[in-house]
């Protein structure tokens, strides 16, 4: 991950939210030297002073506007519902003709967000990378989180090739793997390997909270493996995947009704002992995992 002798993809890339993920991409672009500089910006004052103290980024600005001017690129790492607000700060301080990218969760709700504050001139190239952890703030970052993973870049439908590919060189550089969908699909297909997980992750922890009463301690001091794996999800940061389910209402709630209508069967085979149709399900569930090993493997 050594600085590499290709130019830099932006000459000073304003990194807005340095939580998890801007704060990896701070450390990751100051390390490989695919940007000339990095400007910090958060709208904690707590998370401004400990960026300072770790020293990920060259500069960390006390204002929207000290942190955007002179800057030819702009990354916002801020959660989905706060990229209207962010946007609508910083956008219109950037350099004439500077492209702005983004790394939220949902992409049809930040492209609704963002492109009202676009500037003349300037373009968005909506991203998302598939990395993250449980963990968010500043502390939780590191350069390698992006190495190996997809990011999946949402263009605008006429926008401008040469920023797509701006932004595609800077995530290739972070380690990534690009590609491109569109925003609606992206919307769906992360709405069942993302979104659904992480909100069956929260309700059956809070499911087995509400048993406590019933069954005393046991349900965390006896957690099996099972109930161990949906902790885990379900310790990520709540006003990031609050925002999350409400801007891809649509999505998610068709995924969970789909959930809700599969679980009902499976209740049904198990009601009446149908065991064909619970070997099957739970054959299917094995070749899925399956599948997904070898595809990392290959
Ligand atoms: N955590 C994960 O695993 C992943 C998260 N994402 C997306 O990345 C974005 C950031 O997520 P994390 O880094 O995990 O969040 P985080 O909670 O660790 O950091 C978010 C930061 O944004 C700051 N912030 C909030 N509003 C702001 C504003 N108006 N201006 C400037 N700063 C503001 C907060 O103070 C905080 O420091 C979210 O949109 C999330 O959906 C994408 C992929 C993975
Ligand atoms: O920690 C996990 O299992 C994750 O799923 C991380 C994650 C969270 C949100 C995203 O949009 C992408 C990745």
């Amino acid at each position: 991950m050594s600085a590499t002798s290709e130019a830099p993809v932006f000459r000073r890339l304003c990194v807005a939210g340095l939580g998890l993920i801007g704060s990896s991409i701070a450390r990751r672009v100051r390390q490989d030297g695919s940007v000339g500089e990095v400007v910090a910006f958060d709208a904690d004052p707590a998370v401004r002073r400990r960026v300072a103290e770790l020293g990920i980024a060259d500069r960390v600005a006390e204002t929207a506007r000290d942190a955007a001017e002179g800057a030819d690129g702009l990354v916002l790492c801020v959660p989905v519902g706060a990229m209207g607000r962010a946007a609508a700060d910083l956008l219109p301080h950037l350099l004439p003709g500077a492209v702005v990218t983004d790394v939220g969760s949902t992409k049809v709700s930040v492209i609704r967000e963002v492109l009202p504050h676009l500037p003349e001139g300037a373009t968005l190239v909506p991203a998302h990378p598939l990395a993250g952890t449980e963990y968010s703030g500043p502390d939780s970052g590191f350069a390698t989180l992006f190495d190996g993973r997809w990011c999946l870049l949402t263009p605008i439908e006429g926008g401008d090739r040469a920023s797509v590919e701006r932004v595609a060189s800077l995530w290739r550089r972070c380690g990534a793997m690009v590609q491109e969908m569109d925003a609606e699909h992206h919307d769906r297909v992360l709405a069942i390997t993302s979104h659904l997980p992480h909100l069956l992750a929260f309700t059956i922890c809070g499911t087995a909270d509400d048993l406590q009463g019933e069954t005393r301690s046991e349900v965390l001091r006896f957690a099996a493996s099972g109930f161990r794996d949906f902790t885990r999800i379900a310790a990520s940061d709540p006003v990031m995947w609050r925002d999350i389910f409400t801007n891809n209402r649509d999505a998610l709630l068709e995924m969970l009704a789909r959930f809700t209508e599969d679980a009902q069967a499976m209740a049904r085979a198990i009601r009446w002992g149908d065991e064909d149709f619970i070997v099957d399900r739970i054959e299917r569930g094995r070749r899925i995992r399956r599948s997904l090993i070898e595809i990392k493997q290959a």
